[in-house]
């Protein structure tokens, strides 16, 4: 097959994470017989250093003509809060995922197995396994809404942020949950805060008339602060949580760390059409950008999931994820996991070996 790549380095750690995802690609695309073509794509604060803003005009146009688009990680200090929103690499991203209508955003979190002794969670709990895969809201919710700031006669400046969601942007993501609960051990946990806020009651509501269409599949309602203590208590009761943007965003993170590091996790933004968007789900982590310190782990993987959501082709996923923890099985590890006084390995040299292994696999 041929396939069509747009690329985003991005800022920070996204560049040279991106580029031993790029050749982990490569390697597969040639055992596999695949041509691969790379469109170059600028966006975030290197967009902004480049053109003066973070999202250049024709963005979404371009990576519009590709299969699917690969994404770094962008943002940093340099393109800060007290920037106007056209220089900010967070604006950029979100504008590029709500263009292409990315509204399904799926953030895989499984504890791999030679990884059970980075899980800072009791031993008995790692025993028992942690794979549960977050289906989060991508393109709704408090991180597109209506944004004010202004001032007022006795308390200064206040600002607001308008949280809205409809009932057709709920009932979308909560199939896409539902669908790959059905794929997968068949439980969908919804997370909302039901209790506090009416988008939750509205999310709630739409979630059980879905429940009742799928018969089949066990459901629950979890509340978010619940939630966030149940991922530390027993990751393992989850098979898939689908919840709002923010929540989603949050939790993440949370569930990114019981499985030993965020720089193993991946993710994809997938829509109604093409093309989909794959990105680790951390950030561009200035602490540690230019020292080839970060792990490719997780952008490595996001090409797995490019593999099996954009192009139907589970063998090639197979070979990544199997590559990923043969070479994790033999020790090698980034700093980020790491135990204390561990040698470690530098990005360059994990996406060395993991391209090694796929090559033996
Ligand atoms: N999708 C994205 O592009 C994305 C996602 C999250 C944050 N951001 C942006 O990134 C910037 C930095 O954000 P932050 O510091 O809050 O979050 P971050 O995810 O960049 O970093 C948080 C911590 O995790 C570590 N870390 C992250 N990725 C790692 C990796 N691959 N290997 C080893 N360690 C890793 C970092 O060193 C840091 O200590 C901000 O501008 C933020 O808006 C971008
Ligand atoms: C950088 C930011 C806009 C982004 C988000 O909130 O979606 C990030 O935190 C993520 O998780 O991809
Ligand atoms: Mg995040």
């Amino acid at each position: 097959m041929n396939y069509k790549i747009a690329l985003i380095r991005g800022d920070g750690i996204g560049p040279e994470v991106v580029d031993e995802a790029v050749g982990v690609l490569n390697t597969v695309a040639e055992k596999f017989g695949h041509q691969v073509e790379y469109v170059d794509v600028l966006l975030g604060g290197c967009a902004t250093d480049a053109v003066g803003k973070s999202y250049p005009d024709g963005t979404a146009e371009r990576c519009k003509t590709c299969d699917a688009v690969l994404l770094g990680a962008v943002g940093g200090p340099k393109w800060g809060a007290d920037k106007p929103a056209e220089q900010r690499p967070e604006t950029a991203l979100l504008a590029l995922r709500k263009d292409l209508g990315l509204y399904a955003n799926l953030r895989p979190a499984s504890l791999r197995p030679a990884m059970t002794d980075a899980c800072p969670l009791k031993k008995e709990t790692a025993d028992k396994g942690i794979d549960l895969m977050m289906v989060r809201e991508l393109t709704g919710g408090i991180y597109f809404g209506k944004r004010n700031k202004y001032q007022t006669e006795d308390r200064g400046m206040e600002a607001t942020d308008l949280m809205a969601y409809s009932e057709q942007e709920i009932e979308r993501i909560g199939r896409r949950a539902f669908e790959l609960a059905r794929l997968r051990r068949g439980k969908v946990s919804s997370v909302d805060k039901a209790n506090v806020l009416e988008t939750s009651r509205l999310w709630r509501n739409v979630m059980h008339r879905l429940a009742a269409e799928y018969p089949d599949v066990q459901y629950e309602d979890v509340l978010v602060d619940n939630c966030a203590m149940q991922l530390v208590r027993d990751p393992g009761q989850f098979d898939v949580v689908v919840t709002e943007n923010m929540f989603g965003d949050i939790l993440s993170d949370e569930a990114s760390m019981v499985t030993g590091s965020i720089g193993l996790l991946p993710s994809a933004s997938i829509g109604d059409g093409a093309p989909g968007l794959y990105e680790p789900i951390h950030g561009s982590a200035p602490d540690i950008a230019g020292q080839d310190k970060a792990n490719p782990i997780a952008t490595i993987l996001s090409v797995a999931m490019m593999f099996r959501y954009s192009f139907q082709r589970a063998a090639e996923a197979d070979a990544i994820e199997r590559a990923v923890d043969a070479v994790l099985a033999e020790g090698w590890r980034t700093p980020d996991i790491a135990k204390p006084g561990e040698k470690a390995v530098g990005t360059r040299e994990m996406g060395r070996l993991i391209r090694e292994k796929v090559n033996m696999i």
